[in-house]
C-alpha cells in the first residue's frame, strides 16, 4: 500500500514496540469516555498492560486527528472540550472515516459512530467491512453492523483470521458476549427475554415518579445514554437492534431489525403509567426472542409486569437479560445504573481480547 501523507505524519512522542495501534471512529459520548479512561494514567492500575495507542480519531463534523506514533490524548480531550480540535494541533486533518479506515495503518478499528436504522447500519457496516478486509480487528459499540450484517461480517473476520467484537453493543460493559463465548459452550440458547434499552426504562421510571416524558428524555440525553436520534430509543428500535445482535451472536440464527415485531413507548401516557402503578404493576419495554423453530421469532413490546416479576426490579437506566438454554434452567444477567464508563469498559474488555489475539496470531498482512 502506498504511504499517504497521514501515515508519514510528524513523529511526536515515542510509541514503544508491541503497542497495539487503534483507529477510533467517532469522538462523541462513548469515544471521549473511552479516551478519558485510557489517558488517565494512574487511576486504573489494571489497564497498564493494555498497551494501546490511538493513532487516529475521526469525527464527522469536528475534524480528525492522525499521528502514526500515537495521538496526544490529553490535548485532544482538552481541545475538544472547547468545541473542536485546535487548528494549531499538528495532528489535525480533515481525513474522513472511510479514507481513514482504508489508508491508515492500525491493528484495531474501534467503531463508535451513531446507529442508523434508515441506512441499515451504514456507513458503519462499510467501515467494518473495509477494516476486516484489510486484516484489521474490529471492535464496535455501534449496534448497526452486527444487527444488520452479522453473518457477512463474521465470515470476513473468520476468513481473515481477525476478530470482530461487540461487547459494548448490549448492556454496555456487562460481560455478555464474553460470558457466552467462554461459559455457554455446548449449551443451545433457545429463548431470550429482557429489558435492553436504558433510555426507555429510565423514561418509564421517571414517569412513575411523576415526571413528564419530555423532561425524562431531556435528562437521558444529558446523561449521554440516549441515541443521537432519541426516537430510536422511544420507538423501540434500539431494543430491536440489540435483540437482533443477541439472536445473531448467541443463537447462531439470522435476523435483522425489520423482521422484529416492534413497538415503543412513544404513545404511553402518564395516566397509563400511574394506573399500572396503582394496580401494583409496572410498564416495561420487554424484548423477547424464541429460537425453537427454523426461523427465530422476535418482538419488542410495552408490557404490564406484575410486582413479583423479576423485570419489575429493573429501575432507572438498568437493564436485564434472561437466557433460556436447552440444558440449564433460565438464568439472568442484570445491570444496575450503567453510565458511559460502563460502555467504554465493554470496548476495553474487547481490546484485551484483541491484544491476546494479536500476540497469539501474527498473520497480519500489514
Ligand atoms: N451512549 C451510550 O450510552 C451508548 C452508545 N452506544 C453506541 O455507541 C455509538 C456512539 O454513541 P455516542 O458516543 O453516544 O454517540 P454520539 O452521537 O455522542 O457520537 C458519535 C460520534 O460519531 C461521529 N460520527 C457521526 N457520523 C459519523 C460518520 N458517518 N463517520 C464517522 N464518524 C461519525 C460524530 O462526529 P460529529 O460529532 O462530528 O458529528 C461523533 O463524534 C452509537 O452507535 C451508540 O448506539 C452503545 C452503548 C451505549
Ligand atoms: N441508547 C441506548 C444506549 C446504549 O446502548 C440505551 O438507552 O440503552
Amino acid at each position: 500500500m502506498a504511504k499517504s501523507p497521514h501515515m508519514r505524519r510528524a513523529v511526536r512522542g515515542l510509541m514503544p514496540k508491541n503497542f497495539m495501534k487503534a483507529l477510533l471512529i467517532g469522538f462523541g459520548n462513548v469515544g471521549r469516555t473511552l479516551v478519558e479512561i485510557l489517558s488517565d494514567g494512574g487511576q486504573y492500575c489494571k489497564l497498564k498492560d493494555l498497551n494501546v495507542s490511538i493513532i487516529g480519531i475521526i469525527t464527522k463534523n469536528h475534524g480528525s486527528l492522525v499521528n502514526s506514533r500515537g495521538i496526544d490524548l490529553i490535548r485532544a480531550l482538552s481541545e475538544f472540550r472547547k468545541g473542536n480540535f485546535a487548528a494549531a494541533n499538528p495532528d489535525r486533518c480533515d481525513l474522513d472515516a472511510l479514507n481513514a479506515v482504508k489508508e491508515l495503518e492500525y491493528d484495531v478499528m474501534i467503531e463508535t459512530s451513531p446507529l442508523s436504522i434508515e441506512g441499515k447500519g451504514e456507513p458503519a457496516v462499510t467501515y467494518v467491512r473495509e477494516a476486516l478486509s484489510r486484516n484489521c480487528n474490529v471492535i464496535t459499540a455501534n449496534k448497526g453492523p452486527v444487527a444488520f450484517a452479522y453473518s457477512e461480517l463474521m465470515a470476513i473476520a473468520k476468513d481473515k483470521g481477525v476478530l470482530l467484537l461487540h461487547e459494548a453493543t448490549v448492556m454496555d460493559g456487562t460481560p455478555l458476549f464474553n460470558m457466552a463465548r467462554h461459559c455457554l459452550r455446548g449449551a443451545r440458547v433457545t429463548s431470550l427475554e429482557g429489558i435492553l434499552n436504558s433510555t426507555s426504562n429510565y423514561v418509564l421510571s421517571m414517569m412513575e415518579a411523576g415526571m413528564s416524558m419530555d423532561q425524562a428524555i431531556t435528562l437521558a440525553q444529558k446523561m449521554g445514554i440516549a441515541e443521537k436520534n432519541p426516537m430510536y430509543d422511544l420507538e423501540g428500535w434500539d431494543s430491536t437492534v440489540k435483540l437482533c445482535v443477541l439472536v445473531n451472536a448467541l443463537c447462531n440464527a439470522k435476523i435483522t431489525p425489520f423482521e422484529v415485531d416492534r413497538n415503543g413507548i412513544t404513545d404511553i401516557t402518564s395516566d397509563q403509567v400511574q394506573n399500572a402503578l396503582r394496580a401494583g404493576k409496572h410498564l416495561k419495554l420487554i424484548c423477547k426472542a424464541k429460537l425453537d423453530e427454523s426461523s427465530p421469532r422476535a418482538e419488542v413490546k410495552v408490557t404490564e409486569v406484575e410486582a413479583r416479576d423479576i423485570f419489575s426490579t429493573v429501575k432507572g437506566q438498568g437493564a436485564m437479560l434472561k437466557i433460556y438454554t436447552d440444558i440449564m434452567a433460565p438464568f439472568v444477567v442484570s445491570q444496575t445504573d450503567p453510565t458511559l464508563p460502563d460502555t467504554a469498559y465493554g470496548i476495553i474488555n474487547d481490546l484485551f481480547e484483541v491484544k491476546d489475539h494479536i500476540s497469539l496470531h501474527t498473520n497480519k498482512a500489514g
